[in-house]
């Protein structure tokens, strides 16, 4: 998977590139990250990216041609035909199956927009889609990018080790994920549910999906209905 993110504050990205699942499949070359600033494609002294709104109102506005100018370089940089992602609030919500589906894709542009957006022409000509990570507001679209960027780089094939599997995952099945326990058996008077520790694999199995869906149904039954529902 080939990334390009254009953003006024690459260093943000060593958040994913220094630790953890995402730098292993870097160093593995599971996926490859391309930063580029807007800042680098003006023509000005200022280097300027940003403009007052027309229409008036507070804050500014991220202008049309550096962005232009910085996707222009990234499809001229690359054989394959980017998919183009804008992270904002308006935009369709995430989901574990939409991560599954982008996941397939060779080359996502992620566009992380600072100020109070960007100019809409450039997503009218240029966003394939608007995503959004949740119903809130943040100051700049890198942090949601770099949710979305880490929950492809997991599901890339070698990124999980084999101990570990994104497929029993929260979402992936449609329910929310069961309890987990580890050493020790017995800490602070509260034990280790026993059905875990008699190493019966089908009972264990079956106690962890009784425990998905009660676990769905208490706290998130919309999820629950769509999963009954076969979604
Ligand atoms: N919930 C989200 O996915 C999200 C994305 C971007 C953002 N802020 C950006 C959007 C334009 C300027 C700051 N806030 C929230």
């Amino acid at each position: 998977m080939r990334f390009d993110v254009i953003t006024l504050f690459p260093e943000m990205f060593g958040a994913l590139t220094e630790s953890g699942v995402s730098r292993r499949a870097l160093q593995k070359q599971l996926y490859s990250l391309n930063t580029w600033n807007p800042r680098e494609f003006t023509h000005d002294r200022h280097k300027t990216v940003d403009d007052r709104p027309y229409g008036g109102g507070p804050g500014m506005v991220m202008m049309y041609q550096p962005l232009k100018d910085s996707v222009d370089a990234i499809r001229q940089a690359q054989t394959t035909k980017p998919h183009v992602i804008y992270l904002s609030p308006q935009g369709q919500p995430l989901t574990q199956e939409k991560v599954a589906q982008l996941a397939q894709l060779d080359s996502i542009t992620l566009l992380c927009g600072r100020y109070e957006g960007i100019d809409e022409r450039l997503l009218q000509t240029e966003v394939d889609e608007e995503i959004c990570i949740g119903d809130f507001v943040v100051s700049g679209g890198e942090l949601p990018a770099m949710m979305l960027m880490d929950s492809l780089i997991r599901l890339l094939p070698g990124a999980l080790g084999h101990d570990q599997s994104a497929e029993q995952d929260s979402f992936s099945d449609g329910l929310l994920d069961c309890p987990h326990y580890t050493r020790p058996e017995e800490v602070n008077g509260m034990r280790v549910p026993e059905v875990l520790l008699q190493g019966n694999h089908a009972k264990i199995d079956a106690w962890r999906h009784q425990q998905k869906l009660l676990r769905t149904e208490q706290r998130r039954p919309d999820l629950l209905a769509r999963y009954q529902d076969g979604e």
